[in-house]
């Protein structure tokens, strides 16, 4: 079928964008894609979140899910069918003890990667040394998990060599347009913390992965490009069994007044107990069409993830016309409130451009170089772009 959407170049600045091959209208499913490459967050995943390895949904049904989250035992979630999590598919890895949703998803985990990564917890294994590693340096709120390249290094093991010249052709499209950036920008860009934390990292890939396939991976420069990859293009993904049961509950028949009073009762409870942070078992994807969609402060579209798992589905938020310029935002909707110089910032150290979408032009002689959502405090970046010296 073909696509909806076409990649071209746009200018050497923002690099290559997405655009519509026809009209879409408010709410119109644009496209929906698999990632190459998914991966549950690890603090996530310990603080008792539990997913699929393969596909990330959810494997807590939506009563546990609300028991969970609102420190309640005994809660009873009317309406159970809602619940779209069938616990009678699900299967375990005899290796591991690891849980899938379905029989096809553990199949496939284990033909592209898990027969590399399968090992007990506990157990000492260059991956467990890995993973607990990252864990020390990265806290919450998450943004990534080393062990997302993991997978993709146990897929390029796993692979023949003609799925292997295709993976690396699939990566070579994620580093495009920023292969050639110089290394003191990017290490300028991620800060002296980061680069302590991918040298230590890098010995440890190197060990778990030593074979001659990989002999390009663990260079200094090319293990820094790696995580570029996920810096610029990682894609985060939420999913909820709670979540999901609500939501067709909201939209059926039978949401009552009665129905919608126990809602706010039980998301009380959950901010109680769980508080704002970590509500959604969470992860962040790879994903090959997405990664073609520029950033706005003023998105046209939105990424949802309407099967409650790691398939990403991209939403028009505006009507738009065939030939224009789909853009996503890559903050989540608080950020987008904030003011041009704290969304600049954030895009800046966690994405690595300086954002020159049509908003952030519209308001280049805004006043606010240190709002409050900054706390106040300057970095000691020095941008390179000149709307950002007319700030300061
Ligand atoms: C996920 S990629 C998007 C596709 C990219 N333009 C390409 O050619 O592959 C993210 C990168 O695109 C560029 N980009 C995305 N949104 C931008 C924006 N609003 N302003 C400037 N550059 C942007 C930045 O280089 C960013 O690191």
């Amino acid at each position: 079928m073909a696509l909806p959407v076409e990649e071209r170049f746009i200018n050497n600045l923002t690099g290559n964008g997405l655009f519509a091959k026809k009209d879409f209208t408010v709410g119109e499913v644009i496209f929906e894609e698999r990632p190459l490459v998914s991966c549950q967050f690890a603090w996530n995943e310990d603080c008792g979140y539990k997913s699929c390895e393969y596909c990330l949904r959810p494997l807590e049904s939506a009563q546990e899910n609300a028991r969970r989250l609102t420190g309640l035992p005994d809660l009873v979630l009317p309406f159970p069918e809602y619940d779209a999590i069938d616990k009678s598919l699900q299967e375990t890895c005899d290796g591991c003890g690891i849980t899938y949703c379905s029989p096809s998803c553990k199949d496939e985990a284990f033909r592209r990667y898990h027969q590399t990564m399968c090992h007990k917890k506990g157990q000492s294994h260059p991956l467990a040394v890995i993973r607990a590693s990252w864990k020390e340096m990265h806290y919450p709120p998450e943004s990534m998990n080393v062990m997302i390249l993991a997978k993709l290094a146990a897929m390029f093991r796993q692979a023949s060599e003609e799925e292997r010249s295709a993976l690396s052709k699939m990566l070579a499209r994620f580093q495009s347009g920023f292969a050639s950036a110089n290394e003191s920008f990017i290490h300028r860009m991620m800060g002296q913390q980061f680069q302590a934390q991918l040298e230590t990292l890098r010995p440890l890939f190197a060990a778990a992965f030593p074979e001659m396939i990989f002999q390009d991976w663990w260079t200094r420069q090319n293990f820094l490009s790696l995580f570029t990859v996920f810096a610029r293009n990682a894609q985060g993904v939420g999913v909820s069994s709670f979540g999901a049961w609500q939501y067709a509950l909201r939209n059926s028949s039978t949401f009552t007044e009665d129905a919608k009073t126990f809602l706010d009762v039980t998301y009380v409870a959950i901010n109680e107990k769980t508080g704002e942070e970590f509500i959604d078992n969470e992860g962040s994807g790879l994903y090959i069409m997405q990664r073609a969609c520029n950033h706005s402060c003023d998105p046209n579209t939105e990424v949802s993830f309407l099967h409650n798992d790691s398939t990403l589905s991209l939403i028009a938020r505006h009507p738009i016309k065939v030939g224009e310029e789909i853009f996503i935002s890559y903050l989540d909707e608080c950020t987008l409130k904030h003011s041009r110089h704290t969304r600049r910032k954030i895009l800046r150290e966690n994405y690595l451009f300086e954002c020159q979408c049509r908003l952030c032009s519209q308001q280049a002689d805004q006043a606010d170089i240190t709002s409050d959502e900054d706390g106040g405090e300057d970095d000691d970046w020095k941008s390179d772009d000149p709307m950002e010296e007319e700030e300061a």
